[in-house]
């Protein structure tokens, strides 16, 4: 076990479960966000990783279940993009501003931990999609939070820009302590920069140290991946088969089946 999992959880899901009408999009979900650990959430399209995220953030209320958080905890924000009419003028300094009221010293300090401290002047809409990454990183972390929270950290950003961002994200966590929760579709690059994988397809399919689960012959199975293919093309191998609502049916005839074979999605 990671030694950051020894520390006490910042939120813990026990068997929550939220619908959308007759869509049952989280089914018995249960996971713990730990002080100190990048916890990376995969899944396909649909899967309920943004609506999970969302649950999280108290956006949301679940049917049944219960979210616990330790009291008085800063959740620290990135979303996956926002839309900010090109016809506003802002520039990065006035957008921080609109997340927290602070110092230009602490947004120049803020700027600067994310390697973006030459931007503060600029027009957002100017910027690159890495720059907009950092930025972006920098209003969610200008909270001073325990936990932060990144949805598609590096969507829109280069494969070098993108190693360079998990980097950032990975000595964030090491210089504040703080808990990591992130949504990937980039299973090759997570892997190598997260503590703990929780993969979802409505419930929590597998989830573990990326260690121990690339070493096992089973997950190169249930994720189908080779070499650097990208999560976004990997064939999701399931122990099981879902019906329309999303929950698990096992395949009695499968050797994926739990009951046939040990371990697994
Ligand atoms: N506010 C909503 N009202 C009704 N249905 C919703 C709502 N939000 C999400 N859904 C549905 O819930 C399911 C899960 O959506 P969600 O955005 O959580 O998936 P995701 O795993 O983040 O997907 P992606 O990888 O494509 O971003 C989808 O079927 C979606 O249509």
């Amino acid at each position: 076990m990671n030694q950051h999992h020894r520390h006490e959880p910042l939120i813990s899901l026990n068997k929550v479960n939220l619908h959308f009408d007759r869509n049952h999009v989280l089914q018995d979900i249960s996971t713990e966000l730990h002080k100190g650990c990048i916890t990376t959430l995969i899944g396909p399209n649909g899967a309920g990783k943004t609506t999970l995220v969302r649950l999280i953030l108290g956006l949301l209320k679940p049917d049944s279940g219960t979210i616990w958080q330790e009291s008085n905890l800063r959740i620290g924000y990135m979303p996956q993009k926002l839309q900010i009419d090109k016809t506003f003028p802002l520039t990065v300094e006035r957008f921080l501003k609109t997340a927290q009221n602070c110092s230009k010293a602490q947004m120049k300090a803020v700027l600067s931990d994310v390697g973006a401290s030459l931007l503060l002047e600029q027009s957002i809409h100017h910027l690159s999609g890495g720059e907009m990454q950092r930025v972006l990183l920098a209003r969610a972390l200008l909270r001073d939070p325990h936990l932060l929270v990144l949805d598609e950290p590096v969507q829109g950003v280069d494969i070098n820009g993108q190693l360079e961002l998990y980097n950032l994200i990975s000595r964030i966590r090491d210089e504040r302590g703080c808990g990591v929760l992130m949504i990937s579709h980039d299973l090759h690059l997570v892997m190598a920069s997260t503590d703990h994988v929780v993969c979802i397809n409505h419930h929590v399919c597998c989830s573990g140290h990326p260690e121990h689960v690339t070493n096992d012959p089973s997950f190169t199975e249930l994720f189908g991946i080779k070499g650097s293919e990208q999560l976004a093309v990997y064939s999701h191998h399931h122990n099981h088969n879902h019906d329309e609502q999303g929950n698990a049916i096992p395949d009695p005839a499968s050797d994926h089946n739990p009951r046939n074979k040990k371990g697994g999605c």
